[in-house]
């Protein structure tokens, strides 16, 4: 394999929902590239289109949505969006899987974990029963399931929401996928629990090398498990880094108000959120000026109504006409 084709590569992608007040451009002109071994973490307040990225890399959006053409999702060189809905089948769950919020979302609640495992396994690989058997029970106990002997028999019901998310990235795994995609995999889950969960996706992303797109609301959070992040704001990515220096220089000053909205240590218990003044903007379709100049104290007239293209820079990119410089 080329080692310098991404293993996922996202072209110019744009698309749009129609709503009774005009189409609201969900995705706009969005690129990434993600490599083997390597975790992106993708975040952005509610709403900024995050999930509907990650479901528009597996075509898991409702038919109303409506992609722009020329748009590309490709995964070791080959642009999904022209597979066949069969082509497509044998990539999702398989070549990459993807993991929700909520565990129970993923799980058939009249089944043994042991028996949706194993089906999943028999389906996807082609393998025995009896060996799919033995690799359900490895795939417990690398999740971190104490006992699996017995677990394997239970329902989801009778597992922890913490051990079922385990469960369901036992399934995630199970037919050894190149890409990853966690979409907020700990927001159902206890605060203890959820730094868990995450150490969990890290180390099995680390040691199976896996590509993995974690998908968070928690600046904080990509920032401990993301090698590159990828800030979104209303449909747009409007700056990419590598961790370290997305966070030593940020130079969308989005960016740099989610930085100020983690929650820091010196904080009071129940103090107030720094949160970001103003709300979220939704950007509707053929609507010119940066998505954030509504919220920003950096804003020039030009910010309203001319579309900041992205700036190369260190690796990334940013977008914004009155970027802020270095410390
Ligand atoms: N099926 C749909 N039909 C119409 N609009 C949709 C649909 N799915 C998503 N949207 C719109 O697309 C935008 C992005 O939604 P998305 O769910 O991707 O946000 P998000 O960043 O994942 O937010 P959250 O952090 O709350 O999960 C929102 O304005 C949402 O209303
Ligand atoms: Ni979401």
């Amino acid at each position: 394999m080329n080692a310098a084709v991404p293993l996922l590569a996202v072209e110019h992608l744009s698309l749009a929902f129609p709503t009774p007040t005009g189409r609201v451009q969900a995705l706009d002109d969005i690129c990434l590239d993600l490599h083997r071994g390597r975790t992106l973490g993708l975040v952005g307040e509610s709403g900024s289109g995050k999930s509907v990225l990650s479901r528009a890399i597996l075509r898991l959006l409702p038919p109303s949505a409506q992609w722009s053409p020329g748009g590309q999702v490709r995964f070791h060189g080959e642009n999904l969006l022209a597979l066949g809905g069969k082509g497509m089948q044998q990539i999702r769950g398989r070549r990459i899987a993807m993991i929700f919020q909520d565990p129970m979302t993923a799980l058939n609640p009249v089944r043994t974990i042991g028996t949706q495992l194993m089906e999943r396994m028999c389906l996807h690989l082609g393998i025995s029963r009896r060996e799919a058997g033995q690799r359900a029970l490895d795939l417990l106990k690398q999740v971190g399931i104490p006992s699996p002997a017995s677990r394997i028999n239970q329902f989801p019901h009778e597992l922890s929401g913490g051990m079922r998310q385990r469960v369901v990235i036992a399934m995630a795994i199970a037919c050894e996928p190149d890409l990853l995609i966690a979409d907020e995999p700990t927001t159902a889950l206890d605060v203890t629990v959820q730094a868990e969960i995450l150490e969990l996706l890290k180390e099995l992303q680390a040691s199976r090398q896996m590509g993995m797109l974690l998908i968070t609301h928690d600046l904080g959070v990509a920032a401990g498990y993301c090698d590159d992040i990828a800030v979104m704001y209303a449909g747009q990515l409007v700056e990419m880094a590598a961790t370290e220096s997305l966070f030593r220089r940020p130079r969308m000053p989005y960016t740099r108000a989610l930085m100020d909205s983690i929650p820091r240590m010196e904080d009071e218990p129940h103090s107030t959120l720094h949160s970001i003044p103003g709300r979220p903007a939704v950007r509707m379709e053929g609507q010119a000026g940066c998505p954030f100049a509504g919220r920003c104290s950096r804003r020039r007239s030009e910010c309203l109504d001319t579309t900041p293209e992205p700036m190369q820079a260190s690796g990334g990119f940013y977008r914004c006409h009155n970027p802020l410089e270095a410390p």
